[in-house]
């Protein structure tokens, strides 16, 4: 028996403006643009493998080790759109094996914990498109492809991209404008790094979907959000991202996260994602940056109470001087830096000491569980691996 295969790697992405909000649920439409700044590969990473063969008649999903469930409605509907596309290939050139009418095999896994507000489904979903657009040979652009992957979780349609990434809304109801694009490749700003304080590894309370349906339908802040707020916010993060200006890119970024969980607030019932650690890694980033007089960090928070602390390469040993003081007991540091590097920044904290004005909380590191440093990073990426025996059509 042929069998066909395909596999890609997809990357994590972190909004600096919020999706929050859809004007189409079906479609997964939503209701403001938003930007996102991909992370890097090294340290987050989606890896999916498929395959198909006319021996296969069904379709499997295979995720971290166990068979799961691919009857969901939205990843229904990304297979059914590959297929078309496929279809379409196949219905122009009759040399082409008829491989859309096939099951497909997916098996996927994440080396990082999944539904635990790391974003796992957009890195998931990105793959998961990416594979079969791969194993299909689609010739469509990736700006094309991300509005299948924006069907199975909006978020994930920023995946498709490396860099800092726009999803622009789109007005038509058939959302055939609704797509990420690239703002700037890794290459133009590669010096921008990320410490994600892992602040709950637990699945969240109140998942995005219905979090955000709630805010739609409840709070009248989110009305002034879409229509006063992000349109001009998106438009002066696109032009921080294009001039390199950290303290203006940072600025928005965290006004930004403060104005997503402002209408979560002021949702009824309220939708409550920052706990009291979450709360406190606010103050302490807008103490740091008053500290030394010009913002060298910005903090983004999702659905969820873990931060991600974005700041310029060259300021790592301001920020970490103090960050490190504060979490070394954290897991996380040495898969990074090697013991003269982390002896650096306590150096470097007692030069500080004596200038500190703000209170040091020695307690803040029991509400994080684990740190994750990284930095932007490109988009899916080919690889050699596989998941999939080549054999069988079965996970290895
Ligand atoms: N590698 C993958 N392949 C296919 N689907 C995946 C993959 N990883 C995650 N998913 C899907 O995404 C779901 C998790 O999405 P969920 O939104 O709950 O969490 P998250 O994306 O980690 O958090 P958040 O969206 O708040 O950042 C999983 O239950 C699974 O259905
Ligand atoms: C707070 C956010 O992370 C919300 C992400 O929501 P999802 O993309 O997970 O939602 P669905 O489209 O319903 O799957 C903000 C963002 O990533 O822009």
């Amino acid at each position: 028996m042929s069998i066909y295969t395909a596999t890609t790697t997809a990357p994590v992405n972190i909004a600096t403006l919020k999706y929050w909000g859809k004007r189409d649920k079906t479609l997964n439409l939503p209701t403001n643009s938003s930007i996102s700044v991909t992370l890097s590969q090294d340290d987050l990473r989606t890896l999916t493998s498929v395959a198909t063969s006319e021996k296969f008649n069904e379709d499997k999903l295979w995720l971290n080790g166990k068979e799961e469930s691919l009857g969901s409605e939205r990843t229904q509907n990304c297979l059914k759109d590959l297929r078309s596309l496929r279809k379409q290939l196949e219905d122009s050139d009759s040399n082409l094996p008829k491989i859309s009418e096939f099951g497909l095999h997916i098996v996927s896994e994440n080396n990082f914990p999944t539904a635990a507000g790391l974003a796992s489904s957009a890195a998931g979903f990105s793959a998961l498109v990416v594979a079969i657009a791969k194993l299909y040979k689609l010739p469509q652009s990736f700006s094309e492809i991300s509005k299948i992957a924006r069907k199975g979780s909006g978020s994930a349609c920023r995946s498709l991209f490396g860099g800092y990434v726009a999803w622009e809304m789109g007005s038509e109801e058939d959302g055939s404008d609704s797509k990420a694009v690239e703002v700037a490749p890794v290459e133009h700003w590669s010096n921008i790094k990320a410490v994600i304080l892992v602040v709950s590894a637990d699945k969240k309370d109140t998942p995005s979907t219905s979090g955000m349906q709630t805010t739609v339908a409840t709070s009248d802040l989110f009305q002034w959000r879409i229509k006063e707020v992000v349109p001009k916010r998106f438009e002066e993060m696109k032009k921080s991202i294009i001039e390199k200006n950290f303290p203006l890119f940072a600025e928005l970024t965290m006004k930004d996260s403060n104005s997503f969980h402002a209408t979560c607030l002021d949702s009824y019932p309220p939708i409550f994602y920052l706990n009291d650690t979450s709360k406190k890694i606010i103050k302490l980033v807008h103490a740091i940056n008053d500290f030394y007089g010009e913002t060298i960090a910005a903090y983004t928070f999702d659905a969820g109470p873990n931060a991600v602390i974005y700041y310029l390469e060259e300021n790592e040993s301001k920020l970490f001087s103090i960050i490190y003081k504060l979490f070394n007991k954290v897991e996380g540091w040495s898969s990074k830096y090697s013991s003269e590097q982390l002896g650096e920044f306590n150096q470097e904290f007692e030069n500080l000491k004596s200038k500190i004005d703000f209170a040091l909380d020695d307690e803040l590191y029991k509400g994080v569980s684990r740190i994750i440093l990284t930095k932007v990073g490109p988009g899916p990426q080919d690889t050699s691996e596989s998941l999939i025996d080549f054999a069988t059509g079965l996970p290895k």
